[in-house]
């Protein structure tokens, strides 16, 4: 017989169950990083093994078989004692509705995002279930304008969730930082950068990068009817932007020339997907990290630390390039953040700049191929701002052109890249909209469910109407309401590089309308083009915006 019944002369499996229970309530109360439960489950087994066979006398195989079924058993208990706890009454998020697999496993919300259509889903679950829905155990999405300014933009906004760590990358960086006052720290570190003055200092360079855009356009061509593969194209494009812009003259990043050999648009994506659907399991996420994929997800981290590793070395950099500031080169008396630290901002400012600039411009473009009306209308203002289309680009008459505007607000609107944005209730719990939510649940407002709902944006919310945002919008009933308007977010965690980006979107698609007339390819294929469309932190196209360019002349 084997210790555990020598001792008590209770059936093991008994034991097994309440030790179940008990787990139950300990993991429920101290979540467990997953790497560690596992750990815990495999040492329970080899535990058990070594006294079932020294004590208990056991044979091998018998002793292992005890202690798998010892485990499963226990394992099982705590499964099954989660799933009651979730759907019980005495769970604090039970009165609110929502599908029943999403109350019971957040794997349910992981597969979701993972599927690149949880902006679709949620709209879809807030139509059904109302204004709060239980999309995870422990999350709801709250499809309301009123929870926008205690979330995100008040000055006691709540925190990031644990969706924001990013697995087993050492350091922190400014996008992954939770704590509100950690966070305000490295923002001074960071917002010297993206200052009015420091953006206008940075359009040479984005200008530069533009030019070679057009240049190399039409070496892009390929097959009979010389199609561009322009989510390809503007991928590179917008890289080289932030390589040149965060990196100077030490930058190494040349895609627009070199192409993609090492496959940092692939890795960036990569990590992209993982972060955000491995982000609603973060018990899970400690384990993806072990795995072989995790080489290709950290390709781009791996590019950002070399990049920060040789800019620091070389000084080669520019006084003004965003590294500058990240190196503490404008003020050498400042604490100096750790190389670790360092690290991951470099690679931050890389991905966050790229893979979002680089999607909305391939919805600018969809757009307005899709739209011969607006393109026409677009074209005209432009050329009547800009007769020189080789000419540099005067930025002040650029930011005065109100087509250009209204049609870059509108592919924000339509092309935002962020399907959810996670906070976390603090201490106490909070009212949202009326509401009670306890505190420590995750909470979102949707952005693509508000910024297409018609209470917010009307009329024709889910259409490309670029005359919204224009005086007199879309007749006397048009309605844009701001705080439903979450592209870049608002308050303390909002986009530093909103105004890059804008400034970025508006030269490119200027320039490239002066220089070409462009169409979408006759293999251009829009049924699978918008169904390719997933959304997660950055839009991954799986089928790619195809189109022709041919120079005006
Ligand atoms: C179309 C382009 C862009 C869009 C739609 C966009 C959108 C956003 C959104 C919604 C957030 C908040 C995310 C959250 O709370 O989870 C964010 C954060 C951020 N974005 Fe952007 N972004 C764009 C371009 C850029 C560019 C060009 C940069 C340049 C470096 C940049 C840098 C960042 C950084 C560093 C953060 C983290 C800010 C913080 O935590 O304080 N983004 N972005």
């Amino acid at each position: 017989m084997s210790i555990v019944g020598t001792l008590t002369e209770t059936d093991p499996r008994l034991l097994a169950i309440a030790g179940g229970v008990a787990s139950t309530f300990y993991i429920h109360k101290f979540p467990m990083r997953g790497d560690h439960a596992l750990l815990s489950e495999v040492a329970l087994g080899a535990l058990l093994y070594v006294v079932d066979r020294s004590v208990g006398g056991a044979s091998f195989t018998k002793a292992v078989g005890f202690a798998i079924s010892m485990v499963a058993i226990q394992f099982l208990t705590v499964v099954g004692a989660t799933v009651a706890y979730r759907l019980s009454p005495l769970h604090p998020l039970y009165k609110f509705p929502g599908p029943i697999l999403n109350k019971i496993t957040s794997l349910k919300l992981a597969a979701l995002v993972y599927s690149g259509k949880r902006y679709l889903v949620i709209k879809e679950m807030h139509r059904k279930y109302g204004k709060f829905v239980r999309t995870g155990p422990n999350t709801l999405s709250i499809n309301s304008i009123k929870a926008v300014a205690p979330l995100y933009s008040s000055s006691t906004s709540f925190n990031k969730s644990k969706a924001y760590i990013p697995g087993g990358v050492q350091g922190h960086g400014l996008f992954f930082i939770q704590d509100r006052e950690e966070h305000n720290t490295r923002k001074k570190l960071w917002a010297p950068a993206f200052t009015p003055s420091a953006l206008a200092s940075y359009k040479p360079a984005i200008e530069k990068r533009v030019d070679q855009l057009i240049e190399v356009l039409p070496k892009r061509a390929k097959g009979p009817h010389g199609t561009i593969d322009f989510t390809e194209m503007s991928a590179h494009w917008s890289y080289d932007v932030m390589g040149e812009l965060a990196y100077g003259r030490a930058n190494k990043i040349e895609m627009m020339e070199e192409g993609d050999p090492k496959g940092y648009v692939e890795s960036g994506q990569l990590a992209t997907i993982a972060w955000e659907s491995l982000g609603e399991v973060p018990s899970l996420f400690d384990l993806a990290w072990y795995l072989p994929l995790a080489k290709s997800m950290s390709a781009l981290e791996k590019l950002g630390e070399n990049m920060i590793v040789n800019r620091a070395k070389s000084n080669e950099g520019n006084s003004n390039d965003l590294a500058s500031h990240l190196l503490g080169e404008h003020d050498p008396s400042a604490p100096k953040l750790k190389a670790e630290d360092i690290k991951v901002d470099s690679f931050t400012v890389i991905q966050a700049g790229s893979d979002t600039t680089a999607g909305v411009l391939i919805f600018v473009l969809y757009f307005l191929l899709r739209d011969p009306e607006s393109y026409a209308r677009l074209q005209a203002e432009l050329d009547q701002a800009f007769p020189e289309p080789d000419a540099p680009i005067n930025l002040q008459t650029l930011n005065r052109l109100p087509f250009l505007g209204a049609v870059c607000e509108e592919s924000f609107r339509l092309g935002t890249p962020f399907g959810g944005l996670p906070r976390i209730v603090p201490q106490g719990g909070h009212v949202l909209d009326d509401v009670f939510v306890p505190e420590g649940t995750i909470v979102g407002v949707p952005p693509w469910t508000t910024q297409t709902s018609p209470e917010n944006v009307y009329p024709e919310p889910e259409a490309f109407r670029p005359q919204r945002w224009m005086p007199g919008g879309l007749g006397p009933e048009n309605k844009i309401v701001k705080q439903g308007i979450l592209s870049f977010s608002y308050g303390p965690f909002a986009c530093i590089g909103k105004s890059l980006a804008q400034q970025e979107l508006r030269l490119v698609t200027t320039k490239l309308l002066l220089n070409y007339h462009l169409k979408l390819s006759p293999e251009f294929d829009n049924e699978k083009f918008v169904a390719g469309i997933d959304n997660m932190r950055a839009t991954i196209f799986r089928y790619p915006l195809l189109i022709t360019a041919e120079r005006r002349v």
